[in-house]
């Protein structure tokens, strides 16, 4: 008999555009939530986005709630679950780039409250993952948590953000290329579950952005267009696989253990996509697509070297050697790589000198 069973979980509206960060009130009474919102969000985009939102909450009659997290980590969970309660919030908005969302998210799942997400930044694909990403101590999670109930992408908003924001997006998506492998080499060799259709679906949006490479240039309010709807789709294959798996293999590993050797040196789609540049070396060897990938960063001003990651050959090497204890994932880093070999792939990739 066949008794598999899947529950695949979705935003229910995603808006996205030109000026749309004005449309998450009316977007909150479409989806009947009632009572107060409490935003979520960081520093930087408080200003940008959470206070815009929030007179637009205080004009229509609802006060809402702002808590601002410093880091992604379950810390800033339990001070988001705080404020929710001391505040008595109805739901959730998570308003900034990847930290800000995770939180959200995160804190939303364990309060059995919907949430919605506002991106400051293309930076990453969490925009509409069931995951939340967290270190602790030495080691990663990947945290299941529901997607949001709804997206609010305003185009404006992502295109006036720091340009690296939107190459750090491009990273992201491009390194699915090299996760993918992952996930069908652990297939093969350790039998983890596969989706066909959430693997499919992760290389197809790395290889739209890498053919639309041309329309996205700074100050082009178009870039964050085709960036953030590859991040969304990105991030629905990760909803379709119950996995971050589809977009986050052995070049996640690597930036994940960086986070913990050279904290905030780079963004962390800077950072994956100079792991996915070595890791398709791995996989593919020299005549693998290592340059296709290389070139695709280059082709939108992504770092392709540990100098412009603002890194140094050493950490970049013992990330590589020690990356692979991060998390119980297989990837091609199987039971770790020597220092030798390390250095071998990280020279002839241009990564180090
Ligand atoms: N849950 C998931 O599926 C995924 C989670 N992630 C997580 O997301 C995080 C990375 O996301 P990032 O956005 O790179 O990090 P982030 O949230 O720290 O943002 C990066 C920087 O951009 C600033 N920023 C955001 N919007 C801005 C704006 N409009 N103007 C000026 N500055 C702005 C922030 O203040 C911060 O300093 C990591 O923790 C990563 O693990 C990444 C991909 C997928
Ligand atoms: O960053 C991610 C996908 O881009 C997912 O993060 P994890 O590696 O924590 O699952
Ligand atoms: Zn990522």
């Amino acid at each position: 008999m066949f008794e598999k069973s899947t529950w695949i979980r979705l935003p229910r509206n995603v808006v996205v555009g030109h000026g749309v960060r004005s449309s998450v009130v009316e977007v909150v009474d479409e989806l009947h939530l009632q009572g107060r919102p409490l935003l979520v969000t960081s520093p930087t985009p408080r200003a940008v986005a959470a206070e815009p939102v929030a007179a637009d909450f205080e004009a229509a009659g609802i006060d809402p709630a702002i808590v601002t997290i410093e880091s992604a980590t379950f810390e800033s969970v339990e001070t988001v679950i705080e404020a929710a309660e001391a505040e008595a919030a109805s739901y959730l908005i998570g308003v900034g780039g990847g930290k800000a969302i995770d939180i959200a998210k995160m804190a939303s799942h364990h309060l059995d409250m919907g949430f919605l997400s506002v991106p400051t930044a293309a930076s990453h694909d969490g925009i509409v993952s069931n995951r939340g990403s967290v270190p602790d101590g030495d080691t990663r999670h990947s945290v299941a948590a529901e997607p949001p109930l709804a997206v609010v992408a305003d185009t404006e908003v992502l295109a006036e953000a720091p340009w690296e924001l939107t190459t750090a997006g491009c990273a992201d998506i491009i390194s699915n290329y090299t996760a993918v492998m992952d996930w069908r080499l652990a297939k093969r060799l350790k039998n983890v579950e596969f989706s066909e259709y959430g693997a499919a679906l992760s290389e197809m949006t790395a290889e739209i952005l890498v053919d639309n490479a041309d329309h996205v240039r700074p100050g082009l309010e178009e870039s964050a267009w085709v960036v953030t709807k590859a991040l969304m789709s990105s991030g629905v294959a990760m909803s379709i696989a119950g996995s971050s798996r589809p977009a986050s293999g052995a070049e996640h590993l690597f930036s994940h253990q960086l986070d913990r050797l050279a904290p905030e040196a780079a963004l962390h789609g800077h950072q994956v996509g100079v792991g996915s540049i070595m890791t398709a070396y791995l996989h593919g060897g020299e005549h693998g697509i290592w340059r296709d990938i290389r070139d695709a960063l280059d082709s939108i001003d992504a770092p392709t070297t540990a100098a412009e990651l603002g890194l140094d050959d050493e950490t970049v090497l013992e990330a590589l050697t020690t990356c692979h204890e991060i998390r119980d994932r297989y990837t091609i880093l199987g039971n770790g790589m020597d220092e030798r070999a390390a250095r071998e792939v990280a020279t002839k990739t241009g990564v180090i000198d």
